[in-house]
Order: C-alpha cells, then sequence, then structure tokens
C-alpha cells in the first residue's frame, strides 16, 4: 500500500464517535453547565430587547392615542389600578390597553376619552374611536368642535400644546426605566459572553491539551511496524491539526449549539406569545428550510470528508518531501516532485472549490428563505397593523426576532462545517488511539535479576516484516555473557533484522529469542531496553545540546560521567573546542555536526547508559580510519564484561571478535572466529578475499 494514500476511515458511528468525545469532556463537566446557564441568561438578554422596543413603540411612541378612562380627581386612587394616572384641570385620566377598551360596561362615574391628532392639532374626545383604522375629521356644529368618525360624532375639545405634554410626561418618564432596561441586557450580555467564550477557550484547550498527551504517549509506545506503515506527516497532522479540530468543536460548537437550540426555542414561545397569526405565517418557511438544511448537511458531509483525506495526503506528502529535499535536489528532480506536488495541491484546491460552492448556495438561500419570512409579515401584519389587529411595536418585534431566528441558521452551515471537521478529527484520533502496540508486555512478566549476565541465545528464529516474506529461516545460535560477537553478510542478508529482534523492535513469528534464558517476549520491554544500548550507522540528534543529546535527559547520568563517555570515545577534546563545550546547541537534526562526530556521539550516548549489551550497527562506517583506530581501542575496553553485537561490512573491524556468524539470505551460513572461518575456507573466506586481496598475501594459518 502506498503510505500516502489515506484513508478515508469510516469505522465509527457518529453517536459512538459523539459518546467518545463527550467522554473527554465529562470531567469538566462542571464548566460546560456552567457555560450552558450563561448562554441562558445571554439568550434571555438577547431575546429581551426586540420586546422592550416593542414595548417602547407601542406603550410611549404611540401611546397618546390610546383610549382612556377619565373620572374626577377626587376618584384617581380607583383609577391607578389601570395604570399611571395624568391629573389636568381636576380631572383624572388613565390608558387603556386596546384590549380591555373592548370592556363595554365602564365602572360608574368614569368617562370613555381619547385623544386624536387631526391636522397637526390634538384633540380630545368624549368617546373612544369605533376602531383604529377609523380616521377622524373635524366638525363644527353650533359653534362647539366634534370630532367624526365612521359616521359616529364626538364632543371635542382642543388641546394646548402644554396640556398634550402633560399626557405625554408619563411616556418620557416610561423611556428612562425602558432605556436602562434595555442598556443592562447589552451590558450583561456583553459581560456574560466574555466570560463564557474564555470559559469555554479553557475547557477546549484543556480538553486537548489532555488529547494530544494521551496520544503522544500512545505513539511513543507504538512499535516499529506502526511506523513503518505511518509517515511522520500523518502522525504529525494527527497530533497537532486533527486536534485543533476537536478543540472548535469544544469551545465553539457544543454550547453555542445548545445556545442556538435555546434562542429558536425562545423565539417560538415569544412569536406564539406576541401573536400567533404573525408567528404561524413566520412558521411558513420552515419546511423549506427543513428540505435545505436536509440537502446540505447530505453534500457538505462527504465533500468535508474528501477534503480530509486529500489534505493529509498532501501534508504527508509535504512532510515527506521536505525531509528529502537533499536527494531531491541532488537528483535533479524537482520538476518531477513538483508535478507530484501539483497533482496533490489541485485535487485539494478542487475539494476545497466544492466546499465552497456549496456553502455559496446554502447560505444565500437561508438568507432568502429569512427575508422571505420578513417579507410575508410586512405584507400581513402591516396590513393587520391598519386594521388595528395588531400593534406597530408587535410587527416590529416579529421582524427582528425572525432575524435573530435565521442568524443561527446561517451559522449553521459554519457549525456544521466545524462538527466535520472535528467529527473526521475525531474518527483518525480514535482510529489512532484503539490501535495496539503489538509489541508490549506479557501478562505476567519475569524481573531480570539486578545483573544481567547478557548471554543471548536465538532457537529456530523465524521472522517476516509484512508475515510473508522471511528474512530470518530457521537462526540459531547462542552469544555467551561477555563475548563479543560480529554479523557479517551480503546487503539484505538479515544482519541489522536481527539486531532489531533482540530489542524487541519486532517479535519474532518462531522459534525463540532468549535473554539470560528468559525468553525475551517476557521480559518487561523497559527492563530489557535499558539493557542494550545500539550505535546506528544513522544517527538521530535530538534538538537540544550536546550534554542532553548524550544523555538523553536521563538524570541519572551525571554531567561528569557525560564527560567520561565522550573522553572514551574521544569526542572530548573536539567538545572543548565548541565555543559553548558541552552547552553547544544542535540544529534540528544536529546539522552542525558531521557524520562521523554524530557516530561519536552515539557511542558516547551508548556508553554513558552503560548497557549490559551493547550492539554496534555499522556505527563506524562514518568515522575515518584513525578515529577508528582510536575508538576500537576504546572500544576494546567499553567491551570488557558486556557482550557486545557488531555488525559491519569491513572485516578489519571484526578479527579480533570472539564468534563471527556469516548470514547469508536470512540464514545463518558459518559461524566461528575469524582463524576458524578463514581454516574453514568457505564464505567467509570468499569476503576476507575480496577485501583483502590487494592489500596483502593471504594468511590462514596462525
Ligand atoms: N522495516 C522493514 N520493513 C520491511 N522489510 C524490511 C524492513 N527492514 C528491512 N527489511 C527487509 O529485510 C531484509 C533484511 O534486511 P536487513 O536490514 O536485516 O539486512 P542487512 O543484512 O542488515 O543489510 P545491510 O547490510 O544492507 O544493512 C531486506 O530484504 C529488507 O528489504
Amino acid at each position: 500500500m502506498n503510505i500516502h494514500s489515506e484513508q478515508d476511515i469510516k469505522k465509527f458511528k457518529d453517536s459512538q464517535l459523539l459518546t467518545r468525545l463527550l467522554a473527554y469532556a465529562l470531567p469538566y463537566w462542571k464548566m460546560v453547565l456552567l457555560c450552558i446557564v450563561l448562554a441562558f441568561v445571554i439568550v434571555v438578554a438577547d431575546l429581551a430587547r426586540p420586546y422592550l422596543i416593542k414595548v417602547a413603540i407601542d406603550g410611549h411612541i404611540n401611546g397618546l392615542h390610546k383610549p382612556m378612562l377619565a373620572a374626577d380627581g377626587s376618584q384617581a386612587a380607583q383609577l391607578e389600578a389601570y395604570g399611571p394616572v395624568t391629573l389636568m384641570e381636576s380631572r383624572a385620566y388613565v390608558r387603556l390597553e386596546a384590549k380591555d377598551a373592548n370592556v363595554a360596561a365602564l365602572p360608574s362615574g368614569m368617562e370613555r376619552r381619547q385623544i386624536v391628532l387631526i391636522d397637526g392639532r390634538h384633540y380630545m374626545i368624549s368617546g373612544w374611536l369605533p376602531s383604529q383604522q377609523s380616521v377622524p375629521a373635524l366638525a363644527t356644529e353650533a359653534g362647539a368642535a366634534r370630532v367624526v368618525a365612521d359616521g359616529e360624532t364626538f364632543a371635542a375639545v382642543p388641546l394646548e400644546d402644554g396640556a398634550v405634554q402633560l399626557f405625554r410626561e408619563q411616556d418620557y418618564q416610561g423611556f428612562i426605566p425602558l432605556g436602562i432596561l434595555f442598556l443592562l441586557t447589552v451590558a450583561t450580555a456583553s459581560i456574560l459572553s466574555y466570560l463564557q467564550s474564555n470559559l469555554l477557550q479553557y475547557t477546549g484547550q484543556t480538553i486537548i491539551y489532555n488529547i494530544r498527551d494521551q496520544l503522544f504517549t500512545h505513539l511513543s509506545r507504538m512499535s516499529m511496524s506502526y511506523f513503518d506503515r505511518n509517515p511522520v506527516g500523518r502522525l504529525v497532522v494527527r497530533v497537532t491539526q486533527d486536534t485543533e479540530a476537536l478543540n472548535q468543536l469544544y469551545s465553539q460548537v457544543v454550547v453555542n449549539l445548545v445556545k442556538d437550540i435555546i434562542i429558536l426555542a425562545g423565539i417560538v414561545v415569544i412569536m406564539l406569545q406576541l401573536s400567533l397569526k404573525l408567528a404561524l405565517l413566520s412558521f411558513a418557511v420552515i419546511p423549506f428550510l427543513a428540505v435545505l438544511t436536509f440537502w446540505y448537511r447530505r453534500v457538505i458531509r462527504q465533500a468535508q470528508r474528501n477534503s480530509r483525506v486529500i489534505l493529509s495526503r498532501l501534508n504527508s506528502f509535504l512532510a515527506e518531501n521536505l525531509s528529502g529535499i537533499r536527494i531531491t535536489q541532488l537528483f535533479i528532480r524537482e520538476e518531477r516532485q513538483w508535478q507530484q506536488f501539483d497533482h496533490h495541491n489541485s485535487e485539494y484546491y478542487r475539494a476545497g472549490m466544492r466546499g465552497t460552492v456549496i456553502n455559496s448556495i446554502f447560505q444565500p438561500a437561508i438568507g432568502f428563505l429569512g427575508n422571505l419570512a420578513i417579507a410575508l409579515l410586512l405584507w400581513y401584519g402591516g396590513a393587520n397593523v391598519i386594521d388595528g389587529a395588531i400593534t406597530f411595536g408587535v410587527v416590529y418585534a416579529f421582524t427582528h426576532y425572525v432575524r435573530q431566528f435565521f442568524q443561527p441558521l446561517m451559522s449553521l452551515a459554519e457549525k456544521y462545517n466545524q462538527i466535520q471537521t472535528a467529527m473526521v478529527g475525531a474518527e483518525r484520533i480514535f482510529d489512532m488511539l484503539d490501535e495496539r502496540p503489538t509489541i508490549t508486555d506479557s501478562a505476567a512478566p519475569i524481573k531480570l535479576p539486578k545483573q544481567v549476565r547478557g548471554e543471548i541465545t536465538f532457537e529456530h528464529v523465524w521472522f517476516a516484516y509484512n508475515n510473508e516474506d522471511w528474512v530470518l529461516k530457521d537462526v540459531s545460535f547462542t552469544i555467551q555473557p561477555g563475548q563479543t560477537i560480529a554479523f557479517v553478510g551480503a546487503t539484505g542478508a538479515g544482519k541489522s533484522s536481527i539486531i532489531q529482534l533482540i530489542n524487541r523492535f519486532y517479535d519474532i513469528q518462531k522459534g525463540s529469542i532468549k535473554l539470560d534464558g528468559v525468553d525475551i517476549r517476557e521480559i518487561p520491554l523497559d527492563e530489557l531496553r535499558r539493557c542494550i544500548s545500539i550505535v546506528q550507522q544513522d544517527v538521530f540528534l535530538f534538538t537540544g545540546d550536546i550534554c542532553s543529546n548524550i544523555r538523553l535527559n536521563n538524570r541519572d547520568i551525571t554531567d561528569d560521567q557525560v564527560v567520561e563517555a565522550a573522553k572514551m570515545v574521544h569526542m572530548d577534546e573536539f567538545v572543548r573546542h565548541l565555543p559553548q563545550g558541552y552547552e553547544t546547541r544542535l540544529g534540528e537534526r544536529g546539522v552542525n555536526l558531521s557524520l562521523g562526530q554524530r557516530q561519536l556521539l552515539s557511542f558516547a550516548r551508548a556508553i554513558a547508559f552503560r548497557p549490559q549489551i551493547l550492539i554496534l550497527d555499522e556505527a563506524t562506517s562514518n568515522i575515518d580510519t584513525e578515529t577508528e583506530l582510536i575508538v576500537q581501542d576504546a572500544l576494546h575496553s567499553i567491551s570488557e564484561g558486556r557482550t557486545t553485537l557488531i555488525v559491519a561490512h569491513r572485516l578489519s573491524t571484526i578479527q579480533h571478535a570472539d564468534q563471527i556468524i556469516v548470514m547469508h539470505k536470512g540464514k545463518v551460513r558459518e559461524i566461528g572466529n575469524h582463524y576458524q572461518l578463514l581454516a574453514q575456507r568457505g564464505y567467509y573466506y570468499r569476503l576476507y578475499e575480496l577485501q583483502y586481496k590487494e592489500q596483502k598475501p593471504m594468511s590462514t594459518a596462525k
């Protein structure tokens, strides 16, 4: 399988994903609950505003022309039951809500009054206009002013500006608490929104922090075969990008979704309360909305998945190609690599465009439906205001509520994107977390004694990386404690594989590998690895200084031990010449050290850890002959009392080994020391001959 072929994982049901995602949020349920409570208060404050405006319009701006009750000043206390009383010329007046005006029987001593506006002048008429759409006109009858409306005639008294002001006074007074309330709702909503968003961010970031930690710990336990299958780029995307998508889910979506639901429910309730007819009219667009949302959900989900898969491929490709940029440039493969990149890039572009097109249809369509609802309101509500069935304030409030109703729907697209991205991210993360390391401790591990002897036995070992092509076939040998053993053989013979098996980077399929007589599968992994150090041809340096690279942050290794190890491999002198000595920082992958210097550092690292078993896999291949002689010399003393395994192509480096194991096509071909093998005149002899033929005459006896 091509490692770039990022899979579209569809292992989990959405409900499973949600349950697992919620499980991460569970420890923070108090915070989440607090956020939801805050969201509730914010919604109440938000929804109160249009209602306050409605009260201002209907109660005060249009309040002057409401039907009134009038009584003698002495009855003012009685009138106060209806609302604030205005006193004018020893008469008391009180406004009635439109519905109170339908009461036919008047309490005794009370009269109907209403202020009407005709040709820019206010008149107080003795009675109520028959309906709100009545158009009053002035008529004079025997010198007295009369007002005629819908065939009814009312006695009328013109009101002076001062008198109108008197009636307006309660409106001016009414605006003050309304204004303060309005301001309070704005301030409350703003402050609580600030608190809520910070709290949400905090919760989201903490959850994601935990997930990232879990991922990293999980990854560091994974077996080598997992890393063979998964390119680094992909894993990096998982830990950084996919977790960020989850953060969005926790900090933006979850609580806001609850908030949106409260808003929608709240608006529906308020609308039904204010006017059943207008509410039903506004809801007429909901079926269209449902169809639109259903369509959107279906298409965007697929588009999102595609886009994520392609992005992951692009990232993996980038990560791999940037690490290998030297090779690309050396072999002048830029054009070809660019073509491949361009292919991924344009696929991602197309996937992105598809998402954009879908969104660019959905959002305006929702907007259109919202405006359609408002148009219906204006048409029907407007006509009803004129008829007097609905007040202007209600229609005004409705237009606001419809807008507020559609706002969460408009941002639904965005949220849906976030949810989808998060779900895809969650799928990948859980898929990764569910992958169990294939190399684990056995159920009942056997602890090693404090002092490991270092005897290694291979008994009929069969091994394949992919369970098919045998790399090692029936390999058996024993290495006595403290012995130095060398592996030789052609490229691909299986030497490095043997090394990888000893520290259980991979597990074998058949046979057994034993350390001090215990099958290594029974030994706790960290105990096994603690007693083995490996020096490889390709040395990896971590960002940090030389000292930390030698001791790999192991606090048990003192500074003196680091220096001692460096001295043993003759690295000390060179390090002391560096500007900051052991504290010299190494750039990413230690670009400021030569290959040979890196290998020396790797030697020092292996020695500092004082392992019982030392493995050198082509460890001196990059070191010059002179330094190699010094290192060989050092090796002599280092390998004293330690089991040492050496893989080398240069036979000169392994002649002193106690045993040489000659590998050929995954099998042990010959075993013996240098002289025994030469005497056998077999495969080793031929190798030796090839390497030394031109340098010195053959000597097989000593
Ligand atoms: N990580 C891996 N995944 C799959 N196959 C592998 C892996 N590493 C090595 N192999 C295969 O195993 C076989 C033996 O490889 P190994 O590295 O053990 O040989 P070697 O004798 O050490 O060779 P060299 O002298 O070149 O280092 C090779 O055919 C190689 O293709």
